[in-house]
């Protein structure tokens, strides 16, 4: 009898080995000398888990609580555009999944299926994320539209007045295939996602066109204007803006770099969570993403501050491996390495763990990113 995958890893071979070159380069890829997408895997190699022994872990629970929802796991998938550049089903299969495990979904504003698709078929929170588009009038439309679809915040994504030089995709002259789109927004406004030529990025040429990097602090009220929901902030990597964001009644902070797909030389995720956690008020609800790719590090993260980490390539992984039962068995595998770290650990809840829980890492050299067979 054949086992199935064992870690997120094999998903990941699995995956590249059936995805297109192109759309695996524009998955997997990170900006310029991809420095950064290096460092957020790096990192948690900085850190030994400090166990506790004759602690009672008959009953671990890897529960935790979000701006009121309940989550079965301290894990939601990061926002990310166009699920149908790896399978047909794109959002919908994700959430059916995320719905399944208990697992948070935030859905992308370049989502390739409609809210209200992706609203029916979710069980779980179900958050959209917003860029700050010129076309103030379409984002106010779909603010509108979340709303009524039940969508429970809005996490306006920080980091990107405009797209990091993505050199594999430059490469490419990576194009969204003209049948995926992004359904949530008028046609006119993401038509440049879809040309590129030689040496350009249809991602990048949309973003200058589309994005407003006028963006500032001073705008956020015109989101808080328009809606009662939540609102989330992703893309901060400093004490400073963690302050700023908190006296600006941001509701959560997603500590994050985008995957390294930003700028890069720019701080790993984790690496920025310790100062962002000290600067925050602490019941405003922290969140990290970028590496994170076992129970291991969700614990580690969760030390360092973090109330839950969203994970990003290794859902769209499990999708072009499997649909939904693909992107479930990585939310599975997530939850069982979790549930195991943190019986071992004798911590038996996300609630149990703080810096008590970590040591530096003692021994220096380079380690493979994963480990093990
Ligand atoms: C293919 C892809 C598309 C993405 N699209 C978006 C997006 O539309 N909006 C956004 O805020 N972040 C986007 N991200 C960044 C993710 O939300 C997240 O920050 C990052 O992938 C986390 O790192 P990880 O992939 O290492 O888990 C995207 C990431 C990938 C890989
Ligand atoms: O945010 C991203 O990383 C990304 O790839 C993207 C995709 C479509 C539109 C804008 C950004």
């Amino acid at each position: 009898m054949p086992v199935g995958p064992l870690t997120l890893a094999g998903i990941e071979r699995a995956a590249r080995a059936q995805l297109p070159a192109e759309i695996w380069d524009f998955i997997e890829g990170g900006s310029e000398g991809e420095r950064t997408l290096a460092g957020n895997r790096e990192m948690f190699d900085h850190y030994a888990l400090r166990p506790r022994t004759l602690v009672d872990v008959s009953a671990c629970s890897t529960g935790t609580t979000l701006l009121g929802a309940e989550l079965g796991l301290p894990v939601g998938i990061a926002p990310m555009a166009y699920h149908r550049l790896v399978h047909p089903d794109g959002e919908t299969a994700t959430a059916r999944a995320a719905g399944r495990a208990g697992a948070l979904l935030v859905a992308g504003i370049f989502a390739s299926r409609t809210l209200e698709a992706i609203a029916a078929e979710s069980a779980g929170p179900l958050w959209l994320q917003l860029y700050w588009l010129r076309r103030r009038d379409a984002l106010a439309a779909l603010v509108e539209r979340a709303e009524a679809a039940g969508f429970a915040a809005l996490v306006l994504t920080v980091d990107a007045p405009r797209i990091g030089r993505r050199l594999r995709d430059l490469r490419n002259g990576f194009a969204v295939p003209s049948e995926i789109r992004a359904v949530n927004l008028d046609p006119g406004l993401t038509a440049a996602t879809h040309r590129a030529g030689a040496g350009a990025s249809g991602i990048a040429e949309h973003a200058l066109e589309q994005f407003d990097p006028t963006l500032t602090w001073a705008d956020l009220a015109w989101l808080r204007e328009r809606t009662d929901l939540p609102l989330v902030l992703k893309g901060i990597l400093t004490a400073e803006d963690a302050r700023l964001a908190a006296e600006h009644g941001v509701d959560a902070v997603v500590v994050s770099n985008h995957g390294g797909r930003q700028l890069d030389g720019a701080l790993p995720a984790l690496a920025a969570l310790p100062e962002v956690a000290a600067a925050l008020p602490p019941e405003l609800p922290l969140l990290l993403d970028g590496g994170v790719r076992t129970g291991t590090d969700i614990a580690v993260a969760l030390a360092l501050g973090a109330r839950a980490v969203l994970v990003g390539r290794p859902v769209l992984w499990g999708l072009a491996t499997g649909g939904a039962d693909g992107v479930a068995d990585v939310l599975g595998l997530l939850r069982t390495e979790l549930e195991h770290t943190l019986a071992l650990l004798g911590r038996p809840s996300p609630a149990d763990l703080d810096r008590t829980a970590l040591a530096p890492w003692p021994v220096h050299g380079p380690r493979a990113g994963q480990r093990g067979p």
